[in-house]
């Protein structure tokens, strides 16, 4: 597949109009039919099949920054690149961004690694401003280790959104995880929600995700398809 599958031009063809300088922000996971996102303590679980997650990269090229939280990045240690897109063909990679009020991402994660070995964007860390020292040092490692560090009120999303649309980033792709995916969905900063559902049931012992049901009263639903054995749902702020 050369080109976003169409399920994606479609849904990105309807635009979401904001009033507030912000990213407009795609909120996405993959989760089991019962609705779990990890396994047990927040083990990874590869839930998307093969076309699902080539999906998911070919939506990471339609955003200029891609966000987890600090949990995912600790837990998963992701790269958020575009590498199950075929080779050689041109798309842009979105600015990898971590959610991390006290500096814990590791200096050798593979987001930072990538970007010294010259394969991945610069990452950026929004950490909360602070005169800890502690959190002061682990600030310079990052930056040190290659990490942009961007400091904010205590992470509160739209100040955060407020700081990153003013460092030119217009489209937000965020992946999660739990506490991110409620802090969005609370905040009401969610203006697309794109859900992929596998056919697994991962049991009462995996990581959950909550989603206030007044906040998701304002998506609606837009479309859905299969892909492979998985099925993925959209919707959107009105
Ligand atoms: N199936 C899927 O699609 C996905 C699954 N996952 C899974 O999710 C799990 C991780 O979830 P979880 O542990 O909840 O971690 P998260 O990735 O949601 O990160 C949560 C941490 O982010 C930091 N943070 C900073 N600012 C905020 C904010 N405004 N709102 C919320 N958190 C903020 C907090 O730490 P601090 O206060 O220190 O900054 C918080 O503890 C992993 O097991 C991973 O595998 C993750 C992504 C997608
Ligand atoms: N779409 C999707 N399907 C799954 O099955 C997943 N486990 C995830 N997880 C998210 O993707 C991140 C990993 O990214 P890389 O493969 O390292 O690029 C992971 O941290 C979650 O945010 N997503």
């Amino acid at each position: 597949m050369v080109k976003p599958p169409s399920f994606l031009s479609a849904i990105f063809g309807e635009d979401v109009k904001i009033k507030e300088e912000r990213p407009k922000v795609t909120l996405t996971f993959a989760q089991s039919l019962d609705a779990k996102i990890a396994g047990v303590g927040g083990k990874q679980l590869i839930l998307s099949g093969r076309e699902s997650m080539v999906m998911t990269h070919w939506m990471r090229t339609m955003h200029d920054g891609i966000m987890v939280g600090v949990g995912t990045a600790l837990s998963d240690d992701p790269q958020l690149n575009t590498r199950h897109l075929p080779a050689g063909v041109p798309h842009s990679l979105p600015i990898p961004i971590v959610m991390d009020r006290r500096c814990r991402l590791a200096v050798d994660c593979k987001l930072i690694r990538n970007y010294a070995e010259g394969k991945g964007r610069q990452p950026w860390v929004i950490c909360s401003k602070t005169d800890d020292g502690e959190i002061l040092e682990r600030k310079e490692r990052l930056e040190s280790a290659g990490a942009r560090i961007i400091e904010s009120d205590d992470n509160e999303l739209p100040g955060v959104l407020h700081t990153l649309h003013s460092l030119g980033i217009q489209s937000l792709m965020v992946e999660g995880g739990a506490q991110i995916i409620d802090s969005f969905v609370k905040s009401g900063l969610v203006d697309r929600l794109v859900v992929t559902v596998a056919p697994v049931v991962v049991g009462p012992l995996g990581i959950g995700y909550s989603l206030d049901p007044a906040s998701l009263a304002k998506l609606s639903f837009q479309a859905s398809e299969g892909m492979g054995i998985d099925h993925v749902i959209s919707f959107l702020s009105r």
